[in-house]
């Protein structure tokens, strides 16, 4: 049996949504990234230069509580919501920080309408760990996604049993 990790991270709260559902339709456990809360306003331009900044620095956000034993599982999914086509940049901070062992990561994201490069960039932070095809949904129709959700999940455990 796979044992699966949910590892997410929401600004506004649709991801969390996404992450939600998922752990409620698989047995998981589940591990919700934080940053420090004043790392980011709430005004989403600012957040986009925040992230900007960081990028360009090299400065990614710190992950403030502590992290999971990720050894233990077989299959993390990673959830984020997009940012200018790519992951948030805390999600960037777990792929660079975080040993995730032998385990399959599959990411999940959020966006308004353009993910852009949002799984090729994962992949990059991901290095040479494996990394399966993404689940995209669109913020506002997480509620109403749950059959492309499970199609997903039977496809990406049925791969990895
Ligand atoms: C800084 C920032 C940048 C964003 N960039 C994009 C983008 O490039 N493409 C897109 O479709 N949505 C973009 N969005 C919208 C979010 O991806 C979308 O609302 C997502 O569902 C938010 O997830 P969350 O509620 O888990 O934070 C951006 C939002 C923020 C705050």
């Amino acid at each position: 049996m796979n044992k699966i990790l949910i590892v997410d991270y929401s600004w506004s709260g649709h991801t969390a949504t996404l992450a939600q559902t998922i752990s409620d339709m698989v047995a998981s456990d589940r591990y919700q990234i934080q940053v420090q809360p004043s790392t980011f306003a709430k005004d989403m331009y600012a957040t986009s230069d925040t992230a900007q900044q960081q990028l360009q620095s090299g400065n990614l956000p710190t992950l403030v509580q502590p992290l999971p034993d990720c050894n233990n599982y077989d299959v993390i999914l990673v959830g984020g919501p997009v940012w200018s086509g790519k992951p948030a940049t805390p999600i960037m901070s777990f792929l660079s920080t975080v040993d995730t062992g032998n385990a399959l990561l599959a990411p999940f994201y959020t966006h308004a309408g353009t993910a852009g490069e949002y799984e090729a960039t994962f992949k990059q932070f991901a290095g040479t760990r494996p990394v399966a095809t993404g689940l995209g949904i669109t913020g506002n129709a997480v509620d109403a996604a749950n059959p492309k959700i499970k199609s997903w999940l039977e496809q990406l455990l049925k791969e990895e049993k």
